[in-house]
């Protein structure tokens, strides 16, 4: 009754602004929707081979017009696909990132998504905001599930490889590493960073410290790249064990793992243990300093509610952060993408 009569009262008021940011807000998810179904249905694949109409697509996929129509409408739509004579054809995006078989291969990040959709669902994120703890895998440390299931610690190491290649190659050129010997990559996971940069820089040598079943599978990385004279692995665990000695010390997206207090707790480990001269690279898709944006960094702070125990940050927290423990000739340098590296000097 109470409803109604309110109802009655209402007047009309014309709004000041139309409704678009709340159709794109939650429109968000089917765009997200209909490129992993199509990326899980193979559509890239299939459209490298040769391009397609929609009917040929419908027929290949075994699926009708309707929501064919709707997947290719929204790849043609967020970039990855145009149309041509009716066609539809790979854009550059898709070729580079989409394909199994390109170097920069990005389809294992997706499916590592899918495959732990629930993280992603509604319930489970206002789980994570309502208790401030991560969701996947049933909760708890997914590091520490990784030790213990050798089989999420390889889906997890090659979805990572997936994202890292594309910035790995692109980091290494905008800064001068022709003094260094010694990267240490701390958390280095497949190595994607010590690749990209030993292959930038030939007197460089890395090694990859993190845990040993990632070790292993690391491993497996160098020797597909052919560098294992220039890559080793070093199985040790970064809370508790001293670093091997190195004069750079790497991290790539690690910060955003953990909690500004055991973030600031790895940069002073890292000042500690680097030599006079030595170099800290921080690498991180960063907020702008005034935290209100890009788009980018507020999705991957969502992301690690999810899945972690950190956020992203920005380029000034994390200069801050390294000014604090003692590094000089702080830069914060944007390098590929969403990416940047922050970087000190001892
Ligand atoms: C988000 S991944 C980043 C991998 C890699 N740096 C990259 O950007 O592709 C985090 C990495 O930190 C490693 N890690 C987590 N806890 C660790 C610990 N206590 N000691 C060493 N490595 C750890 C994980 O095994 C994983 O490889």
């Amino acid at each position: 009754m109470e409803t109604t009569d309110k109802l009655d009262n209402i007047s009309l008021c014309e709004p000041r602004v139309d409704d678009c940011q709340l159709w794109d807000v939650f429109l968000g998810i089917y765009g997200y929707s209909a490129l992993l179904i199509a990326h899980r249905m193979k559509l890239f694949a299939i459209l490298a081979k040769k391009p397609h109409t929609l009917e040929e697509i419908c027929s290949i996929l075994d699926i009708k017009s309707r929501p064919a129509e709707a997947l290719l409408v929204a790849a043609v739509n967020l970039g990855f696909l145009r149309i041509k004579d009716g066609k539809y054809l790979l854009m550059p995006v898709a070729e580079e990132y989409l394909l199994e078989n390109s170097p920069n291969y990005f389809g294992y990040y997706w499916d590592i998504i899918i495959d732990n959709h629930e993280v992603y669902s509604f319930a489970s994120l206002e789980k994570a905001i309502c208790t401030d703890t991560a969701q996947a895998y049933g909760g708890g440390d997914v590091f520490k599930s990784h030790e213990e299931n050798n089989e999420s610690a390889l889906k997890f190491t090659r979805a990572m490889h997936s994202v890292s290649m594309g910035s790995a190659q692109a980091w290494p050129k905008f800064i001068n590493l022709s003094k260094y010997r010694l990267l240490l990559d701390v958390g280095g996971g497949s190595g994607a960073h010590s690749i990209g940069a030993v292959s930038k820089w030939s007197k460089l040598q890395a090694t990859i410290f993190d845990l040993a079943p990632v070790c292993t599978i690391a491993q497996e990385f160098i020797d597909k790249y052919a560098l294992h004279e220039r890559i080793n692995t070093y199985a040790g665990d970064m809370w508790n064990d001293a670093f091997p000695s190195a004069d750079l010390h790497f991290y790539s997206n690690i910060y955003h793992d953990w909690t500004p207090e055991k973030c600031l707790f790895l940069t002073e480990k890292s000042f500690k243990s680097l030599e006079q001269g030595g170099r800290i690279i921080v690498h991180e898709l960063l907020y702008n300093d005034k935290k209100n944006g890009p788009f980018s960094a507020v999705g991957c702070s969502m992301l690690m509610l999810g899945w972690a125990e950190g956020k992203q940050y920005s380029g000034k927290e994390l200069s801050k952060m390294m000014q604090k423990v003692g590094f000089k000739d702080i830069q914060v340098i944007p390098t590929f993408g969403y990416f940047s590296i922050v970087t000190g000097v001892k």
